[in-house]
This record gives C-alpha cells, sequence and structure tokens, in this order.
C-alpha cells in the first residue's frame, strides 16, 4: 500500500492536540506534530534501522533538534563504530522481579485518593519489567506466559511465518522524504465480506488498505482463546487496578470480541516500530488490545504520555528536544517472550505510548530464527463503521483523535481531516469535538444497531 502522512506543521485552533499520523495504517501517530521527539525519531529509526533509539535520541539532542543535522550525525556514525562502551552502556542486563523487594507503585485509584504515587522510572532511563506481577501494577498492561499450549503456538507461528515473506512494509512521507516502516504487517478480518468492506470503506491516514485478508484457520482458533482470556483479564484489572471497582469512563461495558487483527513482522534486531498509540477511529474510546508474540523475544516500551501546560515552554521547563517534557518520567521495557499474550488495557491508547525497539542482540528461535511474529486482536465497532462517523469538507471519513498532551483538553476526543496525512493531497482543516456516552458509543449508536440489524435480516432472507 503506498500511502501516508504528509503533513506540513498547521495548527488548526488551540484545541488541537500535537498528534499526527502513523509510520503504520493502524497506529495514531508518533504524536508526530513535525516537531515532536517521537515524530522525528521514527524518520530517524527508518532512515537507520540499525541504530539504537537511545543513540537516535542523541544525535537529535546534540543536533539541538535538527533532523538533517542528526542525519548527517548519523552517517558518520556506523552502528559497527559505537564504542564498546557505549554498547555495554545501552546493553540490558536481568533485573531482579520488583515486587520481590516489595516497591508498590500506588496505582490510579490510590492517586485519585490523594496518596502520592512514587515514580520509579526516571528521566532518559529504562525500567525493565519481566514479571506478569511487577508489569500490571507499573503498566496499563497484564502478560499471560505459555498462553497457548507448546503445539499450537508453533502452529500459529508457522501458519503467520509462512504469509510472512508476501507482508509489506509500509511507505510514509515524513517532510520531503517517503520512508518505510522498519517492519512488515498485514490487515486480517474475520469475514470475505468484510475484507471487501475494508478495501472499499474504511479509511486509514487518507487511504485504503488494498491487501487485507481473511483470518488463518490457526489465527481463528487463537482468537477464541484470546478473547475469553482478554475478557478475563479485564474483568480482573477493573477489580483490581480502577477507581471503586468500575469500568473507565467511555469503556465498552460488553465483552471483548476480536474481529481484525493486524499481524507485525520483525526480521532481525533492527526492525522495529516507533511510539504511537493505536487508532481509534474504528475500535473507539478506551479500547483494549491482545497481543500475542511468536518467535524471537523482543522489548515492548511504553511511556506514559506527559500533559504539557502551554506556557511551560515559556518556563523552559526540563524540555526535550521539540520542547515537550514527553520523556520526563522516562520508558519501562516490557519483555515479550515466544508464546505471551500481552493485553493493552482501556488506558493504554490515550494515555501511554508503545513501541518495538530495536535490538542489538537476539536469540534466534528455533522455529522462527531471527524473526518475531505479533498479533495484535482488535475489536472493531459497528457502530464506528464509517459510513457512520462524521465526513470531513473532502467528503472522506474523519479520523478520531484523543488530546493526549494539553492539559486543559487532555482526555477530549476530537473528528479531524484525515487528508492532511495523505502524500499530494492538503487537507480541509475540519475539525469537530467527539462525543460518546458513558460506554464509549457515539450518539448514532441506536441507528447503527438498527441498520445492522435490517442487512443481517436482508442476508438472511437472500441465504
Ligand atoms: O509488535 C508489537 O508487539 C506491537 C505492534 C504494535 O504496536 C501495533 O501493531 O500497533
Ligand atoms: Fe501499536
Amino acid at each position: 500500500m503506498e500511502t501516508f502522512i504528509s503533513r506540513k506543521r498547521r495548527r488548526l485552533s488551540d484545541t488541537e492536540d500535537n498528534s499526527v499520523s502513523a509510520p503504520t495504517p493502524n497506529q495514531d501517530d508518533t504524536s508526530a506534530d513535525d516537531e515532536s521527539t517521537d515524530y522525528k525519531l521514527a524518520l530517524l529509526a527508518s532512515l537507520h534501522p540499525g541504530h539504537d533509539h537511545d543513540i537516535l535520541l542523541e544525535a537529535l539532542l546534540a543536533s539541538e533538534g535538527s533532523v538533517p543535522l542528526a542525519l548527517q550525525t548519523l552517517k558518520l556514525k556506523d552502528p559497527q563504530e559505537v564504542s564498546p562502551r557505549k554498547k555495554l552502556a545501552t546493553w540490558k542486563g536481568y533485573q531482579a522481579s520488583l515486587s520481590s523487594f516489595n516497591i508498590i507503585r500506588k496505582d490510579d485509584a490510590s492517586e485519585k485518593n490523594g496518596i502520592n504515587k512514587k515514580l520509579l522510572t526516571k528521566k532518559g532511563k529504562t525500567l525493565h519489567l519481566y514479571s506478569p506481577e511487577d508489569i500490571e501494577a507499573h503498566t496499563p498492561c497484564s502478560i499471560i506466559h505459555n498462553f497457548l499450549s507448546p503445539d499450537q503456538a508453533d502452529a500459529l507461528l508457522l501458519e503467520l511465518l509462512e504469509e510472512a515473506p508476501t507482508f509489506q512494509k509500509e511507505s510514509f512521507k515524513l517532510f520531503d522524504l517517503v520512508v518505510q516502516s522498519p517492519h512488515t504487517m498485514c490487515f486480517y478480518v474475520d469475514s470475505w465480506n468484510e475484507a471487501e468492506s475494508q478495501k472499499t470503506d474504511y479509511v486509514y491516514n487518507g487511504s485504503y488498505i488494498k491487501d487485507v485478508r481473511q483470518t488463518l484457520p490457526e489465527m481463528q482458533k487463537v482468537s477464541a482463546k484470546v478473547q475469553s482470556a482478554v475478557n478475563q483479564e479485564i474483568q480482573r484489572r477493573i477489580h483490581k487496578h480502577y477507581p471503586n471497582g468500575q469500568k473507565l469512563r467511555y469503556q465498552s461495558p460488553d465483552r471483548w470480541k476480536p474481529n481484525a487483527a493486524f499481524v507485525n513482522c520483525y526480521d532481525g534486531g533492527a526492525e522495529s516500530v516507533g511510539y504511537h498509540s493505536d487508532q481509534l477511529t474504528y475500535l473507539g474510546p478506551r479500547a483494549v488490545i491482545g497481543s500475542i508474540s511468536l518467535g524471537v523475544a523482543r522489548e515492548f516500551r511504553v511511556r506514559k504520555i506527559v500533559p504539557r501546560d502551554d506556557d511551560d515552554g515559556a518556563k523552559g521547563k526540563d524540555k526535550t528536544a521539540d520542547g515537550s517534557r514527553a520523556d520526563e518520567e522516562g520508558q519501562i521495557s516490557i519483555h515479550l517472550p515466544h508464546n505471551s499474550l500481552l493485553v493493552m488495557h482501556a488506558e493504554m491508547q490515550e494515555e501511554w505510548k508503545h513501541s518495538i525497539a530495536p535490538a542489538l542482540a537476539i536469540d534466534p528461535h528455533p522455529i522462527a530464527r531471527n524473526k518475531r511474529i505479533n498479533i495484535t486482536y482488535r475489536c472493531y465497532k459497528d457502530s464506528l463503521h464509517p459510513r457512520f462517523t462524521p465526513k470531513c469538507k473532502c467528503g472522506i471519513p474523519t479520523v478520531l483523535r484523543c488530546v493526549q498532551k494539553k492539559k486543559e483538553n487532555r482526555g477530549r476526543y476530537m473528528w479531524m481531516c484525515h487528508a492532511n496525512y495523505t502524500p499530494g493531497k492538503e487537507g480541509c482543516s475540519f475539525f469537530q469535538w467527539a462525543e460518546f456516552d458513558d460506554n464509549g458509543e457515539p450518539p448514532w449508536a441506536k441507528k447503527a444497531k438498527e441498520t445492522r440489524g435490517n442487512n443481517e435480516t436482508q442476508k438472511a432472507h437472500y441465504t
């Protein structure tokens, strides 16, 4: 698929968050306003896949945020030339379980009750987490190791390794360059009808996905298991971690039922994906995602988005290259071994970003060799089918975004023009605040349900 993002820096209004577009179709930016650090890092990573993200960040900081200057620095600095000391400094050792040291992070519930949260992460540092207890206590994720039987995990891996050579790198446009996402991927949905509808109705960053496939047999079998595990994890999370043991506002009370999946393939340690949040346009607010890892173990890094006051820049507080303070709390690395299920819970996409970091070294897997396969199972909502969502002045269904940084509007949703992100197309500056009820349904949900009911009756009639 060809297209993606191209966007000149443009401020629509005070309500605009600094998010722009995505390195892959299901991803909502690299926080990519043209000047965000993540956006620049995504660009540098795609042009220099062999460099560790820490080195890219260093080059960017040394160049005072200028991408062309950072590119020059990096050209001079081949990964092979990185000093052994630097390599040692970026090498991640094993860290014992935090829970075994009795370190407690007060969760959001206690924060609400006025208890101060002690941060375990530090600016510029990576905290490595391995145990399910630590991961669920310190991030909006939970993990189940050895999720499938060894035979089923191998069968799923083999099924996808056979497909992986046909996956595509996504091309996207940053500044004046067309760059490629630093890994390959493919999109699967559960029925042929759905695949056809995806190709013609669903817009991702201003264009349509041409290669939409039908979920494969092993993927389908595993989907049922993911569904049941994710629903259990959602309930556990609600009772254990959310204020008053209640689901979050806008979170769906319905059973989570996956009907689509993005499959990613990372061939070797250099392949990665930059920091991003997943696009909520078709998943809705407070989306939950079930993510299976197969093959080579890799690091999944997460980072909380730091809200920003408009005058923070003026006060010159603790700024990163782009003037944001996104790195203030450091990052957490979750280790994803073969046959693990990671659940990204409802607070993840709006408040955190995630990435797969390039690895300096990997342990080859007996079946996958250097490859890691990842499946993210997702639940596309009927009520967010593009036939129902607002259209912009260009006549294209709009993209749903959440204000992530600006303190005054943080957590509000908005519909915006996709075309701003399409190479060769100027956007129309369409903007509308998005309304959802407490269960995350848009105002037209009832109408959407009736339409679906009618379609199903018609189908039953003709078959
Ligand atoms: O490979 C992974 O674990 C994450 C992939 C991802 O973030 C995505 O597909 O949006
Ligand atoms: Fe993602």
